[in-house]
């Protein structure tokens, strides 16, 4: 049975809050009447149950979308983008409620949810453009009397499986790309944030989307594997999208492979961040500061390895840790919270252990490294950590925690190579003012986004995607984020009397 919870929150628009999966324009339970809870990670209280789901009830939403591709693929690319602008402008009318959704699953604080709306809705925008721009070639090849054209068409019904840390950025990306396309797409969220994606649906189709153009499929930790799978494997899904942990990825790029399924994976990053004695440090600690405490380190692209040249990195690193002590750690509907709590037990638990081995191995920790012990919250403080060594699990492994780790170096080649060593490529981060530097570092760097004096390169109009064991595809960018849900035909005519 599911249960009933009064909401922690007053909703502007009530008609946002729902807890039932949504296929083909209705709200349903899943064939098991199983339900979830869902938590507030800042007090560990549940405020929401949604349908436990599984491999069961995946049929009825895949053939429910396939239903819908075979008219949403022709209708115009135009009529795509004036659903994708009216999606756009509901989700920009609803963001004081959706900010609310975001803070009660993430828990991150108000102002990053603003954040976050601020950047997803570039997503609906941006797509809404893109599925205009989607054109095919005309050529004359090396047969004079033949002439070669090719054109786009959509895939057909594409999965979605989602991450928590950026619920809304996340399906938007995803699901504007596939609906500009001309797919249609079922989203499996993660069980932590569901009713963020389920009031997107409800705003999808309040834009006039068609039935079963974005189905919903919630699911608890425990099927996820299953459905995730049950996905995979149907043979109406054409192509998969993942964003999280490149362990799954592996699995979802096996998965698919039975049906050679176009997948795109965005998995995990490691990325470093190198300040060198010439950068400008004002613009290295703001930008370190906004990326590394951004909802408490849990972003694939936040800085996992710090490294900072030998002549500032004394300097750099008491700084760094006065203006850490200022960041409020607190309940993210608090107007006065500046870092939430992590989002998940496990997430918690993970930190405690990355810190436990980097101690054990000769770490210095500078400041925290604990769990915030008076409260029910999954709240771990904002920790420093200086003496990182190569066999230290914290040097090779994603933390996902605001947990930030500084490494000394003394040249640039050593410091590339450090940046390097490692199996994943997202992203890469680098400060200094030598513009040739700059240039060689762009290039040496293996990662999919170098941020040059930036920390933060993610953007609709900029492609999205990680090299190496982060994964392979982009999402965002032009023409390159929508051709992941296209396959290109190629048309061959012989033209008599041309030559
Ligand atoms: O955590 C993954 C996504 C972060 C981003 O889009 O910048």
């Amino acid at each position: 049975m599911a249960k009933t919870y009064e909401l922690p929150f007053k909703l502007i628009n009530p008609g946002l809050f729902h807890t039932e999966s949504f296929v083909h324009g209705e709200w349903v339970k899943s064939k098991s009447g199983h339900f979830f809870e869902v938590i507030d990670p800042g007090t560990g209280n549940p405020w929401a149950s949604c349908p436990t789901n599984d491999a069961a009830d995946v049929d009825a939403a895949v053939e429910s979308c396939h239903t819908c591709f075979e008219s949403y693929k022709k209708i115009s690319p135009r009529s795509r983008a004036q659903m994708l602008f009216k999606w756009d402008s509901l989700i920009r009318e609803n963001r004081e409620d959706l900010a609310m959704l975001l803070v009660y699953e993430t828990g991150k604080p108000r102002s990053e949810a603003y954040g976050e709306l601020e950047y997803s809705a570039g997503f609906t925008w941006w797509f809404a453009g893109e599925a205009e721009r989607i054109q095919g070639t005309v050529f004359t090849p090396s047969t004079p009397d033949r002439r070669v054209f090719t054109i786009k068409q959509p895939l057909g019904v594409a999965a979605a499986l989602v991450p928590w840390n950026f619920p809304i950025a996340m399906v938007l990306r995803k699901a504007g790309a596939a609906l500009a396309a001309g797919c249609t797409m079922v989203v499996k969220p993660s069980p932590e944030t569901p009713i963020t994606c389920l009031a997107l649906a409800y705003l999808a189709d309040k834009a006039g989307f068609p039935k079963g153009a974005l189905n919903v499929l919630t699911t608890d930790l425990e099927k996820t594997p299953e459905l995730s799978e049950a996905l995979c494997r149907h043979s109406l899904v054409k192509k998969v999208t993942f964003t999280g942990s490149t362990r799954v990825g592996k699995l979802i790029a096996k998965l698919c492979s039975d049906g050679l399924k176009k997948v795109t994976l965005e998995l995990g990053g490691n990325c470093p961040f190198l300040i060198f004695d010439d950068a400008n440090i004002d613009q290295a600690m703001g930008q370190l500061f906004a990326l590394k405490w951004r909802h408490a380190g849990q972003a694939c692209v936040t800085a996992n390895r710090v490294y900072v040249q030998a002549g500032i990195f004394d300097a750099f690193l008491e700084r760094w840790s006065t203006e850490s002590k200022k960041l409020i750690v607190g309940h993210g509907a608090d107007k006065t919270t500046t870092m939430g709590p992590v989002t998940t037990p496990r997430g918690v638990e993970k930190a405690l252990s990355l810190v436990a081995d980097a101690k054990k191995k000769g770490a210095k920790v500078l400041m925290g490294g604990n769990k915030l012990s008076d409260t029910t919250g999954y709240f771990f403080e904002p920790t420093v950590i200086t003496g990182i060594t190569d066999d230290m699990e914290i040097a090779s492994e994603e933390i996902f925690a605001p947990i930030c780790t500084f490494i000394r170096f003394e040249t640039e080649t050593e410091a590339v190579k450090a940046a390097n060593d490692t199996s994943m490529g997202l992203a890469s981060y680098c400060f200094t003012k030598n513009v040739d530097r700059i240039w060689r570092l762009f290039e040496n760097l293996e990662a999919g986004m170098i941020g040059l004096n930036t920390g933060n390169s993610s953007a609709a109009e900029s492609p999205f995607g990680g090299m190496k064991q982060s994964g392979y595809g982009k999402e965002s960018g032009k023409d390159v984020a929508v051709a992941e849900y296209m396959t290109t035909k190629t048309g061959t005519l012989t033209v008599e009397g041309i030559i």
